[in-house]
Parts: structure tokens; C-alpha cells; sequence
């Protein structure tokens, strides 16, 4: 692990490993996913770090490229991708680039062509017209680069102009995504495979070496995949046990904040039994204000229970982390709302490991310092025109 390590003023070195284990076995036997040692997970945060460490690892790749994302739109670091991907392609890597039928629409239609044309395997997920309207509901939000089954992405980025830069303004999104290598990119590979196999008839060849890992670090990673369900998902069960098992503080940033009942008063109950709960939000600089008001519905009752919020306000903030007690954290695609929790597919780390914490933690307090927090009592005194707001989005707030 690369960051550095912050002491907790709280709770000793054993009080976080106590906790990390904890919190590990608890998953391990509840998801039912063993979570594995020996991993390095470095954290990346916005697009002048994400994207250059992305781009390096593909310009090495020898053997294979497995690449999934929600979002693939454009502008210049499109364009790079697209060069990088085809190049490899072009010098026999097996290049496979898996793209959400809505999220990825924006894509310049010549770039698609031109990877296809330099070799790219380029298979859509769930595109539109031809797709049951059933199926048109749950997208794939995982966004997965897997390396020569060795280096493994995952986070919030998605590939497109938007992202880059160092969120310095509205123009550079704020996003945080984690370079993984050891046993763990196993799980990262999965989350490709499974989107991969819905699509495509050929789920490997004889590029795959299907080797194992040496040890990389000290980071224990569970990787945690979800996926739409009629009933209770993986994704849930992570989430309400991450909160089940808090001592002292959970903090959360998430770009769509619009739970349901159930993870709402979980939050709520989570803070009323003495956990400080911490959320980070986006502002004034949201790209989606429907889904703000998805979660302003609850804030006037989360703010009574003692959770704490912030809103982000130099530009769009669009990660997707969790941190508990200083001793695990999560990171991956998924969202606090409906969307990631019901609907998509989704991917998530549960990395056990405090100087990982501790860096994500010390992310948050820095964008703590560019963030304005929701006083329960200006709340209350908020617009009729913003109440009304709330209330017109709830008949959809259940595809948010
Ligand atoms: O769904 P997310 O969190 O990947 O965000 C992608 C949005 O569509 C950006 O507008």
C-alpha cells in the first residue's frame, strides 16, 4: 500500500485490526465470499493520477485487456484510450472492451469502428432496441480494467473529458478509483467475466494463463459483485453489515445519494447508537439534480438521527467510498441509492487494510475542506419550492 499511514486519535493499532478482522469474517460469512491476503491496493485519486496509471498499465500489456465501463464518452482522453486499446490490439494482445448500451451512447461511433478495425473486441451490454424492457432497467455501472490477470482497476472514473484534471474546478470532476494487484484481481476479473459472458460466445482462450498470484502487500481485499435482484443482493448485505458493525464512524462519499427506506433508517439507527456517520455529497455542481432531491427527502429525518452532511462545492464529486472505524474501506462502483443497490451491476472492494483507510480518510478530510455542511436547523427552514421539488420526484424515485 502506498499511502501513508495517519494515526487514528481514537483507537490503537490493535483497536483497527480488531475491527478490520471483525468486519472480515463477518463478510466472509455472510457473503460468502473468502476475502484473500497478500494485496496491493493503491489509491488514485482524480484523473491526473487515475488515468495516467490506467494508461501505463495497458501500454504494457503483453497477453490480455479486459475493459468494462458505464461510461465511455468523449474528448481527448476518449481518444487515448481508444489509441492505447487499439495499439495493443494491433501487436497481438487480446483486447476486450465491454461498453454499457446506455451509459456509453455518447461514444464517438469512429472511435468504436477504429478499435473494432485495430482488433478491439468490442461487445455492448444490454443495448437498446433490441432488449426486453425488463432487462433495460439494469445496467452495467461496473467500470473494471484487468491487466495480463495482474493489475486490476476499479472506481468511480469513467472515460471521458469530464474526469480528468484534479477536480480544481467545475470542468475536473472529483472521482476516486484503486490500482490492485495480488490474489484479489481474481475477483476484479470476475466482475469482467460475468458482464463478458452475457455478451460474448467466447468467455477465454489460451492468452488466459489462469496462473496464481504472488503476494503483492498486505492489504485483505473481499471483492464483492452486484447484481439486480428481485430479492436482497451481495451488494446490500456489504453495506448493512459495513453499518451493523460500526463502533466509532463511518464516512461516506457517494456522487447519488438516494436510498431507500430500509438503508435510510439503517443510517439513521447506525448514528443513533453513538456512530459518527459522515456524508459526502455533491453541491451545487451536481450533474444529476434529480438525484439530489432523491436524497433531500431524507436529510431533515437523517439530520435529526445526528448523521452529518456535506455538499461538495467545487465541482462534480463522483466517488464512491466508504470507510468504517479507520480499519476497512469500501471502493468500487456503487452508489447509496437504488440504482446501485437493486438495479445495476456493480463491483466493490471491501479492503481491509488501515493505511489504506487511513489515505481515503485523509481524501476526505482534504475535500471536507471544500465542502459546506447541512445545518439540520437552516435545513428545516428550506424553500416551499425546494419542498416541492422532493416531493414531485417520488413516483420515480425507485429508478434512482
Ligand atoms: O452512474 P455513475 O455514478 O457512474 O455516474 C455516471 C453518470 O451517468 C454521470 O452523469
Amino acid at each position: 500500500m502506498a499511502a501513508s499511514p495517519a494515526a487514528s486519535p481514537d483507537q490503537g493499532t490493535e483497536g483497527t485490526e480488531h475491527s478490520g478482522q471483525r468486519i472480515r469474517r463477518r463478510l466472509e460469512r455472510l457473503i460468502g465470499i473468502a476475502a484473500t491476503e497478500g494485496n496491493e491496493v493503491l489509491p488514485l485519486r482524480n484523473g491526473d493520477r487515475i488515468f495516467p496509471a490506467m494508461l501505463e498499465a495497458i501500454g504494457r500489456a503483453e497477453r490480455t485487456i479486459d475493459m468494462m465501463t458505464y461510461v465511455y464518452w468523449r474528448g481527448d482522453i476518449a481518444r487515448r484510450f481508444a489509441d492505447a486499446l487499439g495499439e495493443r490490439a494491433r501487436a497481438g494482445v487480446r483486447v476486450r472492451l465491454l461498453l454499457d448500451g446506455i451509459g456509453c451512447h455518447p461514444i464517438e461511433k469512429d472511435l468504436v469502428d477504429r478499435m473494432s478495425a485495430d482488433g478491439v473486441t468490442v461487445a455492448w451490454f444490454r443495448k437498446p432496441p433490441y432488449l426486453s424492457p425488463f432487462k433495460q432497467n439494469h445496467r452495467c455501472h461496473r467500470k473494471v480494467l484487468v491487466v495480463d490477470e495482474g493489475t486490476a482497476f476499479t472506481g468511480g472514473v469513467g472515460i471521458a473529458e469530464e474526469w480528468c484534471g484534479d477536480a480544481r474546478d467545475e470542468n475536473e470532476w472529483r472521482d476516486t478509483h484503486v490500482r490492485v494487484r495480488g490474489p484479489a484481481v481474481d475477483g476484479v476479473a470476475a466482475a469482467f467475466a460475468q458482464g463478458w459472458a452475457e455478451c460474448h460466445d467466447e468467455l477465454f482462450d489460451e492468452r488466459d494463463r489462469f496462473g496464481g498470484h504472488e503476494p503483492a502487500g498486505d492489504a485483505v481485499v473481499q471483492v464483492v459483485r452486484g447484481s439486480a435482484s428481485l430479492g436482497w443482493q451481495d451488494m446490500q448485505t456489504l453495506m448493512r453489515v459495513v453499518l451493523e458493525s460500526a463502533e466509532e464512524r463511518v464516512r461516506v462519499s457517494t456522487a447519488y445519494f438516494a436510498p431507500d427506506r430500509y438503508f435510510t433508517e439503517l443510517l439513521g439507527r447506525t448514528a443513533r447508537r453513538g456512530v459518527e456517520i459522515e456524508i459526502l455529497l455533491p453541491g451545487p455542481r451536481i450533474d444529476k439534480r434529480v438525484s439530489l432531491l432523491g436524497g433531500q427527502q431524507h436529510y431533515e429525518r437523517l439530520l435529526a438521527d445526528g448523521v452529518r452532511i456535506w455538499q461538495f462545492q467545487p465541482t462534480m464529486l463522483h466517488t464512491k467510498v466508504l470507510t468504517v472505524d479507520r480499519a476497512v474501506s469500501l471502493v468500487g462502483s456503487t452508489n447509496i441509492n437504488r440504482r446501485s443497490m437493486d438495479h445495476d451491476e456493480e463491483i466493490m472492494l471491501a479492503v481491509v487494510d488501515r493505511d489504506f483507510t487511513a489515505a481515503l480518510d485523509g481524501h476526505f478530510d482534504d475535500d471536507l475542506r471544500r465542502s459546506e455542511e447541512i445545518r439540520e436547523w437552516r435545513w428545516k427552514k428550506r424553500s416551499r419550492l425546494q419542498r416541492a421539488a422532493e416531493v414531485s420526484i417520488l413516483p420515480i424515485r425507485r429508478f434512482l
